[in-house]
């Protein structure tokens, strides 16, 4: 007799079906000849829940990293647990989809060496998700008289190459008439058997990395992926397909470890990594727009990710500490919380030019993890606020000490539950000692934070460290502490959850005299209102410090928040440890000024014409071409001050034009 399937099973199942994108992971098991600590990433399964989430857990001891960072996902496969366990629980219902006629995506993705290749395409021991969905479409198109195809391909550099075609030409993707994608010059093999599949998609048995021996003449990292084609001969179901991306891993290009690899390419890499994820993102939140343009590869599987199909993303990890797997973890578990969020209309109405996740976002991705957040808060913005230059007056040194100043961070810690936390930009975090305190915020990450529903994951959190854990973090997230180059004028004063006392003098305290007035003013009027907004963090966004530098993209396209409780999202915040201390609050204010030129600059770098380029100091002809020429291979070549050496500038050439264009603010 068969056996009942327990009710929980069922409904595991269900939620597995009726949702269109599911986030899970797998912990790569150990290769032959590794070793390493195993335990750098726990898990927590809640028991007797419907849902199969958990929890991830990285770091926490001395040989991983020193924070302890959790993320929620769907579920997350351990080492023991193979590939026909996820085919199982999660390939099949997809395939059931399959042949109802609805597209299916399985994507891995993950840092370099994680195991993406292993679950997609598997090994000489063990089958690969491909494979297995092969053997079992086929075994059911049999029965039901319908036929498949396969199609393999790669994305390099932004270009798709055939790889059933042994000149490996280039696919052009184009959409036609009824808005349909066609990839012309792809070619679509049929496949009647198993070793029919495996000599297209595996190239040659006993392969590891398959199609890299297809490709075998080029080192270089790319996407992989395979479309499986079911034709269908029914006028109600449509013929569909499914896909299987096996993304190239992610690497930090500005880590110093990272060194020798393709600068250019690692960013085009990296952007169609969070391209992918801004997709999803916006599917997640039933956006207006979704960005299937920022990226080949999000371009080509468009009518793979959109409508009714189903994405399965598969967050690869690798078994022993990696940074680059933990900001991908970031990345995932944003995405599984953006599912089934209700999203404001007004953040609806976002342009989709204000970009979600752009490459220096690492800071305030990495801080959206569980152990962190806490109720939904929302910001609102109040323009117009004045003054900003004079907190920069008499900053002489603002160029002097880490003149690559997106890299700065203070960590110290806060004591009090009823602090407000102030954050200067997105790896900021300081003392807050006295309970009522005020936290003032500056954070050049606002853009995609405020102004995109996706971003509304992390706007409440406080991650609290003590002084130890903060400099070691420091190290840590050296590499990831840049911010987004797009706005930059915002300051943000958050509210924590926690602050319902807070009174006027409180507010006075912190607003001190050498905070400019219009400052004040706004943090009073904050105040008057505070009980009507509690749990609410507002945003004021700051004019740009002068004229002549360019207007923020973003805050001009996106059109404002009417009501405060709209925006979202806060990367990280800082604690002002001595409320009345004016020179604290001063050189933090200094610290985002410097920021915020800085990515001004680079953002006119990245978009200016000739002529403009050309006004700045240090910049004539020849550099204005070369900055012109970069741009041509990537558009936006400049992410942070050190990018400027591929102009030949040395460090401290580098650090001169910046003082040299400050001094032209107030000349
Ligand atoms: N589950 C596993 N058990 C044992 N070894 C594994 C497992 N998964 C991957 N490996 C091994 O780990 C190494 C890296 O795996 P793989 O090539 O799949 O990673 P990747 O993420 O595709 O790498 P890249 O980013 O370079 O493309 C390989 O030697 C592979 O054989």
């Amino acid at each position: 007799m068969e056996t009942p399937t327990p009710r929980c099973d069922v409904l595991d199942k269900m939620t597995r079906l009726s949702r269109s994108i599911r986030v899970v992971a797998k912990i790569r098991g150990f290769a032959d000849l590794e070793a390493g600590p195993a335990n750098w990433a726990s898990l927590i399964k809640p028991r007797g829940e419907e849902s199969d989430a958990v929890t991830v857990s990285f770091g926490g001891n001395e040989q991983t990293s020193s924070r302890k960072e959790s993320y929620k996902l769907d579920y997350c496969y351990e080492q023991n647990e193979g590939n026909d366990i996820i085919f199982e629980k999660e390939v099949k219902p997809l395939i059931q989809g399959v042949f109802d006629g609805l597209n299916a995506t399985i994507i891995a993705f993950g840092a370099r060496g994680s195991g993406k290749t292993h679950v997609i395409q598997g090994s000489d021991k063990e089958p690969g998700l491909a494979l297995l969905s092969v053997v079992e479409i086929l075994s059911r198109v049999e029965e039901i008289g319908r036929s498949i195809s396969v199609s393999v391909y790669e994305i390099a550099q932004d270009h798709v190459y055939d790889l059933l075609d042994p000149k490996r030409s280039t696919v052009t993707i184009l959409k036609d008439g009824q808005g349909i994608i066609q990839l012309k010059g792809l070619s679509q093999v049929p496949v009647k058997s198993i070793s029919e599949f495996e000599k297209f998609y595996l190239a040659g048995n006993n392969s590891c990395k398959p199609m890299q021996k297809i490709a075998s003449e080029c080192t270089h990292r790319s996407h992989k992926g395979l479309i499986v084609h079911i034709s269908s001969t029914s006028e109600t179901i449509p013929s569909s397909k499914m896909n299987f991306v096996d993304l190239a891993g992610y690497v930090d290009a500005r880590r110093k470890s990272s060194e020798g690899l393709n600068l250019i390419e690692s960013t085009k890499v990296n952007n169609s990594i969070y391209a992918l994820h801004n997709v999803v993102n916006a599917l997640n939140a039933n956006e207006n727009h979704v960005p299937y343009r920022e990226s080949k590869l999000t371009r080509m599987l468009q009518d793979s990710l959109g409508g009714k199909s189903r994405i399965l993303m598969l967050t690869c990890l690798n078994p022993s500490f990696c940074q680059d797997s933990m900001y991908m973890m970031s990345l995932a578990s944003r995405s599984c919380q953006a599912v089934n969020r209700t999203v404001p209309e007004t953040a609806k109405k976002v342009k989709s030019s204000a970009k979600p996740m752009v490459l220096s976002s690492h800071k305030s991705q990495l801080s959206g993890n569980v152990s962190t957040s806490r109720k939904p808060q929302t910001h609102f913005s109040i323009k117009k606020a004045k003054g900003m230059t004079s907190a920069i007056k008499g900053r002489r040194k603002l160029f002097d000490e880490a003149s690559h100043s997106t890299k700065s961070k203070i960590s110290e810690k806060a004591s009090s539950s009823s602090d407000i936390a102030t954050a200067i930009g997105p790896s900021v975090q300081q003392e807050a000692s006295s309970s009522s305190d005020i936290a003032l915020a500056i954070d050049s990450s606002v853009q995609k934070e405020v102004f995109s529903p996706l971003g509304s994951i992390n706007p409440q959190e406080t991650i609290v460290l003590d002084k130890e854990q903060a400099q070691k973090n420091q190290v840590a997230e050296e590499n990831h502490g840049e911010v987004t180059p797009a706005i930059n004028n915002s300051l943000m004063l958050s509210f924590a959850e926690e602050s319902q006392n807070i009174d006027k003098e409180n507010c006075n305290s912190l607003v001190n005299k050498d905070v400019s007035p219009p400052i004040s003013s706004q943090i009073l009027k904050v105040s008057e209102n505070f009980k009507s907004m509690m749990s609410t963090p507002l945003c004021l966004e700051f004019p740009p410090i002068d004229d002549t530098l360019p207007k923020v993209q973003a805050l001009t396209d996106v059109e404002e928040p009417k009501t405060p409780v709209q925006s979202i999202g806060m990367s990280s915040r800082c604690e002002v440890g001595d409320k009345n201390n004016p020179w604290e609050i001063f050189n933090m204010l200094g610290t985002e000024v410097k920021k915020s030129y800085v990515q001004n600059y680079l953002q006119l770098l990245n978009s200016g014409s000739k002529e403009q380029l050309k006004s700045l100091k240090g910049i004539g002809e020849k550099r204005a071409s070369s900055i012109l020429k970069l741009r041509d291979e990537s558009p936006e070549p400049f992410k942070e001050l050190d990018d400027l050496k591929a102009l030949n500038l040395s460090s401290k050439q580098i650090t001169k034009m910046m003082k040299l264009g400050v001094g032209d603010i107030f000349s």
